[in-house]
């Protein structure tokens, strides 16, 4: 039986971007939404709820704080994320959200381990696909960014106590290490690699895909995630090589085709068992050129997460 009830879905647009280096990401979100998307989900889901976060540079100072930049006006939108997705989660419908930067991922992330862990008492598995590990925490973090560390808030890697600084996150928000898994890493900072390794998180980088190939890559890491799994799928889309997405914000050559992303989507899909999905980091404003490649990929990927024809 599907963990999952498929006949309601909430989209958040996340209009955030300053947990990235760059402005410009907080129009994905329409961007996707707004080509034909919206009307493909409309048909496809028995209703459809839509909600946006915007975040506007605040007029109150922001400066850096133990490693972070812009950390209030991130922490601020990340919450207001985490209490949309938490309550939509918790009416049990799926929540898709459309980024805006991969800080947002914070606040989704938390929100549905929050909410499956308070109404069923267990923490739904992780699935990032990402050319990064996205886990660096601020002190390790070589730029500050905030898009560069959901993954350490969002296991308690790393914490903060600072007022208005991520100070909501609680305990039982936190997702489970030994249920998440990557897949299509290929740019990984030192200190990222050392937790991984510590903590025994489950990778699958480029260089497996090569060898295991795609198909088989993603029945490893669904085997691993367990059967009867709530899954909450994170995608940043710069896990596509830049060929197929080139708007995004930090381009890493060598990453897995359109077709491979789809497949390890679809698979998921597969399941049953898809609770929600983050697509971040399509970034109109880079590459103006590829924005239209990119915003399709982004929309296939959507697809067929959500199991709609192609
Ligand atoms: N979602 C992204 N584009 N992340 C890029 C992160 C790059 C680098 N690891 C950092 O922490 O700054």
């Amino acid at each position: 039986m599907a963990v999952s009830n498929n006949s309601e879905l909430t989209i958040v647009l996340a209009e955030s971007s300053a947990g990235a280096p760059q402005m410009g990401s907080e129009l994905g979100s329409r961007a996707i939404l707004n080509s034909g998307l919206l009307k493909a989900l409309r048909d496809h889901f028995k209703q459809v709820h839509i909600c946006e976060i915007s975040a506007k540079p605040s007029l109150e100072e922001d400066h850096d704080h133990a490693g972070m930049k812009r950390p209030r006006t991130v922490s601020k939108a990340t919450q207001s994320i985490h209490e949309l997705v938490y309550s939509h989660t918790q009416q049990g419908r799926l929540v898709l959200t459309l980024g805006g930067d991969h800080s947002n991922a914070i606040g989704t992330l938390t929100a549905t381990t929050g909410a499956f862990n308070s109404k069923h008492d267990r923490r739904p598995a992780v699935i990032c696909v990402d050319a990064h590990v996205s886990i660096n925490p601020p002190e390790a973090s070589p730029s500050g960014n905030i898009h560069g560390m959901p993954l350490a808030f969002a296991t308690g890697l790393a914490t903060s106590q600072e007022k208005g600084i991520f100070d909501w996150i609680q305990q039982n928000h936190l997702i489970d290490m030994k249920k998440m898994v990557y897949i299509g890493t290929r740019d990984v900072d030192d200190e990222e690699r050392k937790l991984i390794q510590q903590n025994g998180i489950k990778f699958f980088d480029m260089n497996d895909i090569k060898k295991h190939g795609i198909d088989s890559v993603a029945s490893m890491a669904l085997e691993y995630v367990g059967e009867q799994t709530p899954i909450h799928l994170s995608c940043d889309i710069d896990a596509l090589d830049p060929e197929w997405a080139p708007s995004a914000g930090h381009l890493v050559p060598g990453g897995l085709s359109l077709q491979e992303g789809e497949l390890v989507v679809r698979r998921v899909h597969e399941t049953g068992n898809l609770i929600a999905m983050d697509l971040v980091e399509v970034n109109p404003t880079i590459n103006v050129d590829g924005v239209e490649r990119t915003v399709n990929s982004a929309c296939a990927l959507v697809r067929g997460a959500f199991g709609l024809s192609v």
